[in-house]
């Protein structure tokens, strides 16, 4: 029975979205963010050399120059050799967040408009900042603003050691984050507390709680720890994971899919450092049973590079992805898929610190050259779906 991978590149966009002039970073609109031209433009012209030097080079992810002229016109200077499937995605969610791109990815995009705080301060309704205060024990809450998680660390980092109150914190994405101090706050303490304000913040549809650890003194500086933890609202309607559960189908979430699921549909979870998911992934190729759907997202591109607008960052590790995935190919079995797409774009040469409205790349291993063109992101579960031999729901449309 064939097997299928769905690999999620988080943030990897490739530009194009019919609709980037509705979304914003501060008050720059997206159109014409493009996360994989613009380092690989970056790249070209000798300005990504950090840990690596010159032109961006994926051989392994050969259809990225394909996909991204398909994408967005643009010559991005990548080759345009492509020896798999290769294309285009379009999201149609009212949202560039994880959650909206990952559901939609698995078919169902998103119903509703999802709740944002305002970039104001405070950013949060009083009577919110209360419950949290209350469910925390403390006599307040410190940010209570929009910001980057790093940056607020070393703001109010040692303020947080010396009151112990959480620092919560919001973004352009639906979210509201508390980033505490695993020793002087408590881990434990911190994920009860997440877990206590997500069914509140969930009923503003408001998509997720971020639990944001970290450790470190005033003097050394702060650092967030592999703790982190997503309380997400559950999905509005069954997903791929769902249907292939309800088909006798094992589904194994890779990295934090888990989370962005809610656990709907989910039969194990393997979690670590990008380097660690890899080589989850690649025991996954090894051992996962005949029929089964592997989810996998590899967050640090998001987390590590595309926020903190690190070029040189990103296009490292695009490298050593790339590197990574071609010892995975070979290992794939006749019948397998591997698919590889992204849920939104990151932009690391854009303004601000927030996601980018992009097309997103889909490339397929396992199933021979062909172009799909420009696809709708529910295409892919419709196609992922169809290889597996199983019924797939809503709008999607397989591509294979
Ligand atoms: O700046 P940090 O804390 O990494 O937060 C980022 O991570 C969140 C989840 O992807 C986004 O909403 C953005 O705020
Ligand atoms: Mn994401
Ligand atoms: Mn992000």
């Amino acid at each position: 029975m064939p097997r299928a991978f769905l690999v999620v590149i988080d943030s990897v966009g490739i530009g194009g979205a019919p609709d980037a002039d509705r979304f914003f970073n501060g008050d720059l609109p997206d159109t014409g963010a493009n996360t994989l031209a613009h380092i690989a433009a970056e790249c070209a012209a000798g300005r990504a050399e950090a840990g690596r030097s010159g032109p961006l080079h994926l051989p392994t992810m050969d259809g990225m120059g394909a996909a991204i002229r398909i994408a967005s016109g643009t010559d991005a200077g990548l080759p345009n050799h492509p020896t798999g499937l290769h294309g285009a995605a379009t999201e149609v969610s009212p949202g560039k967040d994880t959650p909206s791109g990952h559901w939609e990815i698995a078919g169902v995009p998103v119903p509703w408009d999802w709740h944002y705080f305002p970039d104001t301060q405070p950013a949060f309704p009083p009577d919110l900042t209360a419950q949290v205060c209350k469910l925390a024990g403390t006599k307040g809450i410190l940010g209570n603003c929009h910001a980057s998680g790093t940056a607020i660390l070393a703001d109010l980092g040692a303020e947080h050691m010396r009151t112990g109150w959480p620092i919560c914190y919001t973004s352009a994405d639906s979210v509201f984050q508390i980033a505490a101090h695993e020793e002087t706050f408590g881990l434990d303490r911190l994920l009860d507390l997440c877990q206590a304000v997500a069914p509140l913040v969930h009923a503003m549809k408001v998509g997720r709680v971020i639990a944001r650890p970290f450790v470190g003194t005033p003097e050394a500086g702060f650092t967030r720890t592999q703790n982190r933890h997503d309380y997400a609202i559950a999905p509005p309607s069954p997903t791929l994971c769902d249907w292939a559960q309800a088909a006798g189908r094992r589904v194994h979430a890779v990295g934090k899919i888990g989370d962005i699921f809610s656990m709907r549909g989910i039969d194990k979870v393997r979690k670590g450092t990008d380097a660690q998911l890899m080589q989850h992934l690649s025991d996954l190729v090894d051992q996962a049973e005949d029929g089964s759907l592997t989810f996998a997202n590899f967050v640090e591109f998001d987390s590590l590079y595309g926020h903190r607008r690190d070029v040189s960052g990103y296009a490292r590790h695009l490298e050593w992805f790339d590197s990574e995935l071609a010892k995975l190919l070979p290992r794939l079995r006749d019948g397998d898929l591997l698919l590889i797409t992204a849920d939104h774009g990151n932009d690391p040469t854009w303004s601000g610190t927030d996601h980018t409205r992009e097309r997103t790349p889909v490339l397929g291993y396992g199933v021979g050259k062909r172009d799909i063109g420009n696809v709708m992101f529910t295409d892919i579960a419709a196609s992922i779906a169809a290889h597996l031999g199983i019924p797939a729901q809503g709008p999607g449309k397989s591509f294979l």
